[in-house]
């Protein structure tokens, strides 16, 4: 600022707690008394002087002046924003003040001199850093506050002088520091301090932005944390109330449940680390609802829970009796078994020779015999609560053994569910229908079995999702099955097998009469004396109405004609009591299924024609009966050849292939047209075809079957057959003897042929179905060709198609 370096005299304007720099333009407030006299006594003296009128700006701080002030133009008298009169002053220059004096109107006259500000030109390198310096400062503070307008006017400006007095615009500078810059008449020093104000400025306000930030994002997530909980509270109580819950009966308070609970150290240590890990989880994570699923498995399980035993074997033989009838040798089997399991339990912990407990039994039979039902018998027996698995279709090992928590939807295995189900640590669980149980990629749930079921594993099974180890040594496995054969050969190792093949049409009416009935009766709503099945009744319903080896569809006859009963009862259309004789059977539930084939018109039985015997057989279902049908091609269009129908087996096709070897290298002997065999394809049929057979005792039955159709004499209707026949003729053992001649007995077939070498089997036969059966225990196929093809006719020969 150029500067005349001259005396000057001035009104004094005194500036409370504020300072104007030179370059500043001020509007003040003419209201304030010190102000009008000054601008009055300028104006006055600029009446006598050329220019516009000056006064002395001088910061008053604590009542007292600084040695320097700043001469300013009075610009413009006029009104301020707020309508009070006003007027704009321009900081000029600055003033070192001298004495006072007099001059017009009531102000404050002084004397001052210009102080000299001069630049160094051209800017040297220093200085031009400093201004840079400073710009840059500048400009980052007004950035900040979006003053992007003053950011340009401070850019523009070169001068060192008047860019360190635009400093005294900052707000945040106090009067004292403005004050200093008054004061600093060196151009260059005084942009030192505006920049080192500047700079400890926003070095402070950094620091106060990061503190305000941290504050401010504390506060919000506490505010968010805390209004997300209320929202969370107030949707439990509303679920709680649609529930019907009263409030605060959700105990979420799973460390206090865990440290109530009756639970073994190691497992509530385990649950006590999920318990800090959920604390430490929020409400809504997934691993929040795992760890919760996880801990309530936990607590429900009956970790140190007992029943207590009914040591009474006596007590427990006489509830296996009234439960069930007949079976004397599998419940003899069962009360051995307790017994024994008894006595080893009496010493000490019940561990001999290294083992726990014992071996599993295993009730091995037909559908419908009753081995579930027997499993509850002998968990009754044993005053323990009683669990069934079902293992039919289970092919991952995952559904024993538990999926791993990581899983989505995990859950544990079927064994620790079924102990949580028991609701004590020494359940009977039956495994039914382990034969079922299949391997494929997912594993094999067999070997998890063996694992529940070896004594030296079992008290420390370990489930994939529940992670801690469980204690199974006191619980007593029980396994049912079908077919021995499908077994996995490692679990049956491990089991006792108890069989039962079924029942003689005396033992079903005395089940029927006895369990059945009163049963059934209590389902249909009805009284014991108000509706009875008589005896004949129900052994016509065993025999005609019904052909298995259990009682399942005798059961469900007797429930269909109880209904029935009811039913016309309430139509009004019978009176109660009422006695069901077999005569009302056909009225009631319509006429039997299972006429036997010596009931059957003689045209009309199965083995009417030459080339069809009757066989025995086992399949799932039990022992049966089962045609063989043979035939012979036209060798003019069929091909030549044996074929083989009727789902069978490999070890049954070589058995047919046997039976043909044998007539082709003996049938001469045997008077038997064999060269017929030698252009003419043969087809042996074995009917009901979607089942799948399999095993070599049919034997006999497709032998006499091919020598029937060759020689064209019928098989005796009465005679049913079951053995193995080698290439010499030799009748061979077979299995299954007690389940055959059931069937037999069933079917009313009245004589029976099976190899000699099976005679002491007939043993474990009931006496009645002996007593019914003519047993013809043979060792040559030759003797099972002369007792069961009947003696040749005419009228036979002519009708067969192979007759010469
Ligand atoms: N000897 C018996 N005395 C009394 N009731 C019996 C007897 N045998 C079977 N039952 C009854 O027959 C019904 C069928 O028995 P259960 O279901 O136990 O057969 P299962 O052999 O287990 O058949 P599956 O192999 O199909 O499971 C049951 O109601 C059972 O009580």
């Amino acid at each position: 600022m150029a500067s005349t370096s001259s005396s000057l005299t001035l009104p004094v304007l005194p500036l409370d707690d504020d300072v104007v720099l030179p370059g500043m333009v001020v509007p003040l407030d003419l209201n304030d008394a010190d102000v009008r006299a000054a601008v009055e006594a300028a104006q006055a003296a600029a009446r006598s002087t050329p220019g516009k009128p000056r006064v002395l700006l001088v910061p008053r701080v604590d009542g007292t002046y600084p040695g320097t002030g700043v001469l300013g133009t009075v610009e413009q008298v006029g009104r301020l924003a707020d309508g009070d009169p006003g007027a704009l002053i321009r900081g000029r220059e600055r003033v070192r003040i001298g004495a006072g004096t007099t001059g017009p109107g009531a102000a404050l006259w002084v004397e001052g001199t210009r102080i000299d500000d001069g630049v160094p030109e051209p800017l040297p390198g220093q200085v031009a850093e400093l201004v840079k310096e400073y710009k840059a400062l500048a400009t980052a503070w007004l950035r900040k506050r979006g003053a992007w307008q003053v950011v340009d006017r401070v850019q523009a400006i070169d001068d060192v002088s008047q860019l360190a007095d635009n400093s005294g615009y900052s707000p945040f500078l106090t009067t004292e520091q403005k004050v200093e810059l008054l004061e600093t008449a060196d151009p260059v020093a005084r942009l030192k301090l505006a920049t080192q104000q500047l700079r400890d400025h926003l070095a402070e306000q950094d620091v106060a932005e990061t503190i305000a930030k941290d504050v401010q994002e504390g506060v919000d997530k506490q505010q968010r944390e805390f209004l997300l909980r209320r929202q969370l509270e107030a949707v439990r109580k509303e679920l709680r109330e649609l529930n019907g819950e009263k409030d605060g009966e959700e105990s979420d308070d799973y460390r206090a449940r865990v440290e109530a609970a009756d639970l073994p150290e190691k497992v509530r240590e385990a649950a006590l680390k999920e318990v800090d890990k959920l604390e430490r989880s929020s409400d809504q994570s997934p691993e929040g609802s795992w760890i919760r699923t996880w801990l309530d498995t936990v607590l429900e399980l009956p970790w140190n829970e007992r029943t207590e035993d009914a040591y009474d074997i006596r007590g427990a033989k006489d509830v296996l009796d009234a439960e069930h009838a007949g079976l004397q040798d599998v419940k003899e089997r069962i009360t051995e078994y307790l017994a024994v399991r008894k006595r080893r339990g009496d010493r000490g912990l019940g561990v001999v020779g290294g083992r726990r407990g014992g071996a599993v039994l295993a009730l091995v039979g037909p559908p419908g015999v009753g081995k579930t039902s027997l499993g509850e018998s002998v968990a009754h027996a044993m005053g323990r609560r009683f669990v069934r698995v079902a293992l039919g279709g289970v092919r991952d090992e995952a559904e024993i053994r538990g999926h791993r928590r990581t899983y989505v939807g995990a859950l544990p295995g079927r064994i620790v569910r079924a102990v949580k189900e028991a609701g004590s640590m020494n359940p009977v669980v039956l495994l039914d229908e382990i034969d079922k149980v299949g391997s494929d990629f997912r594993g094999d749930p067999a070997a998890a079995l063996l694992e529940v079921l070896d004594p030296a594993q079992n008290h420390t099974f370990r489930d994939h999702y529940l992670e801690v180890e469980l204690d199974l040594s006191d619980v007593v496995f029980l396994a049912t099955a079908n077919v021995l054969e499908a077994i996995p050969e490692a679990l049956l190792d491990r089991m006792e097998l108890v069989r039962l093949d079924g029942y003689t049409e005396d033992e079903k009416v005395v089940i029927a009469r006895d369990h059945l009935l009163p049963r059934q009766l209590e389902r249909a709503g009805l009284n014991r004396d108000e509706v009875t099945i008589d005896e004949g009744a129900l052994r016509r319903l065993a025999g005609e109405y019904t052909r298995e080896a259990g009682v399942r569809t005798l059961e469900r006859s007797v429930a269909r004609l109880l209904r029935k009963v009811a039913a016309e009862h309430e139509l009004g259309r019978r009176e109660l009591p009422f006695t069901i004789t077999s005569d009302e059977l056909r009225g009631l539930i319509g006429r039997p299924h299972h006429v036997p084939e010596s009931a059957q018109d003689p045209a009309e039985r199965r083995t009417a024609v030459p080339g069809v015997a009757t066989g025995l057989a086992v399949t799932g279902a039990g022992g049966d009966v089962l045609f063989v049908e043979a035939s012979l091609a036209d060798p003019e269009t069929g091909a030549a050849g044996l074929t083989l129908t009727g789902q069978l087996g490999d070890v049954m096709k070589e058995s047919a292939q046997i039976a043909l070897s044998f007539l082709r290298s003996h049938g001469a002997e045997l008077e038997l047209p064999v060269a017929d065999l030698k252009d003419r394809g043969v087809h042996i049929h074995f009917p009901a075809g979607a089942v799948p057979k399999d095993g070599p005792s049919a034997g006999v039955t497709m032998t006499t079957a091919l020598a029937s159709l060759l020689s064209g004499r019928l098989v005796r209707t009465d005679v049913a057959m079951t053995g193995e026949v080698s290439l010499t003729g030799r009748v061979l053992p077979i299995g299954g003897v007690k389940q055959k001649l059931l069937a037999a007995h069933r079917a009313g077939v009245t004589t029976v042929i099976i190899p000699k070498r099976n005679e002491p089997d007939l043993d474990d036969v009931p006496a009645e179905v002996l007593d019914t059966l003519d047993v013809h225990a043979v060792t040559d196929v030759r003797q099972v060709l002369e007792l069961a093809l009947s003696p040749a006719t005419d009228g036979a020969a002519t009708e067969v198609p192979v007759a010469a």
